[in-house]
């Protein structure tokens, strides 16, 4: 398993991350578990300002919370002085719970409810990336009512085909999300919000999807994004002063998977955007990125015990751990590869393959195919690294499997941020058969 962060392996031959013992964690806290080393996130908020810094370009790096939320993760953004990208009531409400400013969130979704355009004007959010036709409606209906002001971003598709599961792109013409560039789409959502008195337009976004390992479909949205601009002023008096490129920067999860530093990425962007404003003789807009993945993703281990085992000769040798889909969703749903190794017995020669199986009634709640391991036992403890993003905030009950809890690590120090779901916590919204309560 590749080390990441401040993932090694120490003296007593175990896997240690943020100075602390993942054996020890165990004892404390049980399994699974997800531990994020807390150095590795704050390397890669600082990394993506930097770079924006170095560039000498006005910009705001929002964390997509919908990689993983909760209060502490949501407190460390601010404290690393990230905005936020939230998509849902709850991702909001976590945002409050942690005291975030709320001037520095910005609401995404493709079907915002009213009530969820509500309460983001109640909490007065900084921004609303604003998706389709409907939604401009109710923002406008809704703002108009409350004579509020808002500032808006227009999510576009710019027609880009991003390199990565169909599942995860985004930016193509043929897509859920955001005004399609070349139809009129986005044409018609600023001629529809231009004018809006309650309304003040910054500038567009575009999302081209997610695991992304190259900058060119970035270059290719913003300069697709920049042939509007100069018609745009010219018939509607449109500028924009804001371009949020969105997220997507990828991480290594296995063997194969060539990442670019934070760095990387961002010098692309920014030598596009200045490229494009002095060739359109524009001021240079503000930039915004909304990395999710690539701050909190290898960021993130899980730490399982090994119980039963099934062996078939001359087939495969199966292991199962207390976990699986529920916690980690993404080898079902993608085909997605992760590695792992014994975290108990780290330095042991891996002379054999097992095939990682989940707990949950389903052929497909297999999280490793044939990973190397030393010859394992019931009672090991296996860590999966790389699950940062996408675990905890895809994490469900099926089987009636309650959630892991949350482990930040860092400097010698394991701290508790999410506990362990209960039976309780399972049942609490159970009514009994024929109960009369009513919502
Ligand atoms: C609009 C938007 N912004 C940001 C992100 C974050 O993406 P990632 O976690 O790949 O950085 C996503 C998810 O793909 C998204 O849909
Ligand atoms: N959930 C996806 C990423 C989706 C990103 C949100 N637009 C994953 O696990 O890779």
């Amino acid at each position: 398993m590749y080390l990441h962060g401040t993932s090694k392996i120490n003296e007593a031959g175990r896997l240690e991350i943020g100075g602390v013992d993942t054996v020890e964690i165990v004892k404390d806290y049980g399994t699974p578990v997800y531990v994020y080393d807390v150095a590795l996130m704050k390397e890669r908020g600082k990394g993506y300002q930097k770079a924006f810094e170095d560039a000498g370009l006005s910009y705001q790096v929002a964390y997509a919370s919908k990689a993983f939320s909760c209060v502490a993760m949501i407190q460390l953004a601010d404290e690393l002085g990230l905005s936020l990208d939230v998509v849902s009531g709850g991702e909001m409400m976590t945002a409050k719970q942690a005291g975030f400013p709320m001037d520095r969130v910005h609401f995404h979704g493709n079907n915002k409810s009213l009530e969820e355009i509500a309460l983001a004007l109640d909490l007065g959010v900084g921004c609303f990336v604003v998706d389709n036709f409907h939604e401009i409606k109710l923002l406008q209906s809704e703002t108009e009512k409350r004579k509020q002001k808002v500032k808006v971003l227009l999510r576009t598709t710019p027609g880009v085909e991003a390199h990565t599961h169909e599942y995860i792109s985004t930016g193509q013409e043929d897509s859920k999300f955001g005004f399609d560039l070349q139809s009129g789409q986005v044409d018609k959502a600023i001629n529809m919000l231009i004018d809006d008195s309650h309304i003040q337009l910054l500038g567009v976004h575009s999302h081209i999807g997610s695991q992304i390992f190259e900058t060119s479909g970035f270059v290719m949205a913003i300069e697709k994004l920049f042939s509007e601009f100069a018609r745009w002023k010219k018939e509607y008096s449109f500028e924009p002063t804001v371009l949020n490129v969105g997220g997507g920067f990828g991480i290594r999860y296995a063997e194969g998977d060539e990442p670019l530093e934070p760095a990387e990425y961002v010098n692309d962007i920014a030598d596009t955007v200045k490229k494009q404003s002095e060739a359109a003789g524009m001021d240079v807009p503000e930039v915004w990125i909304e990395p999710g993945r690539s701050i909190t993703g290898d960021a993130g281990t899980t730490l399982y015990t090994i119980g039963s085992a099934k062996d078939i000769d001359g087939v495969r040798r199966y292991v199962a751990v207390d976990g699986g889909m529920t916690d980690n969703i993404r080898p079902a749903l993608y085909q997605s590869k992760y590695e792992g190794m014994l975290a108990n017995r780290a330095n042991e020669p891996t002379n054999d393959t097992f095939s990682i199986a989940g707990k949950c009634c389903e052929s497909g709640d297999m999280l490793i195919w044939d990973l190397p391991l030393p010859e394992v036992k019931a009672g090991d403890i296996l860590a999966v690294s790389c699950t940062g993003a996408y675990g905890y905030a895809m994490a469900n009950n099926y089987n009636r499997i309650t959630k892991p809890p949350v482990v930040f690590v860092e400097d010698g120090e394991a701290n508790l941020v999410v506990k362990r779901e209960s039976f309780e916590d399972l049942l609490r919204n159970d009514l009994p058969l024929r109960s009369k309560e009513r919502i």
